[in-house]
C-alpha cells in the first residue's frame, strides 16, 4: 500500500492527466480536464488561473484527495487518462485507507469554505475538530498557542473562539476556515479562492497567514486565486487553464508579459486592470 512521503520532491506530478465526472440523468460522461501535465516542487507555490468552468476546482479537489468526497455520485471525479501522484502516492484507484493517509498530509480549503463551517460548533470547537478527530492525545497548550497566534495574524479577537458561525461576518468565517485548513500542519495545501468574497481590508490578512505558514513549514501549495495581492506575495509559477486544457504556464511575470495565447492575454489585461502593473513593474 502506498504511503505518502511528506518530503517528496516534486510534491505533485501530473502527466497527461484527464479527469471526468460520471454520466448522470441520461447524460454523458463529462471530461472536465484533458491532457494536463505539470509539477509542484517541494516548497513551491503554484497558482491555477482560468475563467469560470475551466477546470480549476476539479483539479484542486482531485489533487487534495477529495475527488470522491462529494455526496452525490455524479460529482465524483474520475481519473480517465494519464497519471498523477501526490507525495509519491499514485492517485489512480486510491483505496479508502490510502486516501485517509494522504488527506492527513494535504490541507484543503474548498471554495466558499467559510460558508460550510459546522453551524452547531463554536469557533474554538471548529478549529480543534481536525485535531480531535485524529487523536484525543495532543498537547493542548501548544495547540492553544498556535490557534492564538493564527487568530492574531488574521486579526480575529480571541473572544471569537466562543462564537458560532452565524455570529460572524462572511470575512471572519472565511478567516476561521483558512486557519482550520492549517490545523493539521499540511505539507501540501490546496486552497480554492481563499480570499473570494472577503472585503479588500481583510484579504491581506489571509495572505499574511498563508505567508506565515509557508515560511514556518516550507509547505507546497496549489492556490486558485485571481487576487493580485495573493499572487504577488506567494506565487512563483502560474498555470492557466481554458476548457480543461493548459494554455499558459511559467513564471508569473513571464507568462503575462509574453502571453501568446489569446485567453492568457485577456487574463493578463484583466489582472493588470486590477493593479497587476504593481507586479510587472517591479
Ligand atoms: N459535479 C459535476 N458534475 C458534472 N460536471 C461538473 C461538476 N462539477 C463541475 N463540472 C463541470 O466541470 C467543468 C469544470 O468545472 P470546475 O468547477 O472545475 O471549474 P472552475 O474553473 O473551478 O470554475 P469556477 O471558477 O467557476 O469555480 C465545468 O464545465 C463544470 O460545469
Amino acid at each position: 500500500m502506498a504511503h505518502p512521503v511528506p518530503e517528496a520532491d516534486p510534491c505533485v506530478s501530473l502527466s497527461d492527466l484527464s479527469l471526468a465526472y460520471p454520466a448522470h440523468a441520461g447524460g454523458r460522461t463529462f471530461q472536465a480536464v484533458e491532457g494536463l501535465s505539470f509539477e509542484v516542487g517541494r516548497g513551491e507555490v503554484v497558482a491555477l488561473l482560468g475563467e469560470s468552468g475551466s477546470g480549476k476546482s476539479t483539479v484542486a479537489r482531485f489533487l487534495a484527495g477529495r475527488g470522491n468526497d462529494a455526496g452525490e455520485k455524479s460529482a465524483r471525479i474520475k481519473l480517465v487518462g494519464g497519471s498523477a501522484s501526490v507525495l509519491d502516492v499514485p492517485m489512480k484507484r486510491l483505496s479508502r485507507r490510502t486516501r485517509a493517509r494522504l488527506t492527513a498530509y494535504t490541507g484543503f480549503l474548498s471554495q466558499e469554505a467559510g460558508a460550510t463551517l459546522t453551524p452547531e460548533l463554536n469557533v474554538g470547537e471548529i478549529l480543534m475538530e481536525p485535531i480531535m478527530e485524529r487523536s484525543k492525545r495532543f498537547d493542548r497548550d501548544a495547540v492553544g498557542e498556535r490557534i492564538a497566534e493564527m487568530m492574531d495574524l488574521v486579526a480575529l479577537p480571541l473572544a471569537k473562539l466562543q462564537e458560532y458561525p452565524y455570529e460572524l461576518s462572511k470575512g471572519q468565517r472565511q478567516r476561521v476556515a483558512v486557519i482550520r485548513s492549517l490545523m493539521l500542519d499540511p505539507v501540501f495545501l490546496v486552497a480554492d479562492e481563499p480570499t473570494l468574497g472577503v472585503d479588500a481590508n481583510n484579504r491581506p490578512k489571509i495572505v499574511k497567514l498563508l505567508q506565515w505558514y509557508r515560511e514556518r513549514t516550507n509547505a507546497s501549495m496549489l492556490l486558485i486565486s485571481h487576487d493580485i495581492g495573493m499572487l504577488e506575495a506567494l506565487v512563483q509559477e502560474v498555470i492557466v487553464l481554458q476548457e480543461g486544457q493548459l494554455v499558459g504556464r511559467g513564471d508569473i511575470n513571464e507568462v503575462f508579459r509574453h502571453a501568446d495565447h489569446g485567453y492568457v492575454q485577456l487574463l493578463a489585461q484583466a489582472l493588470r486592470a486590477n493593479a497587476y502593473d504593481e507586479i510587472v513593474d517591479e
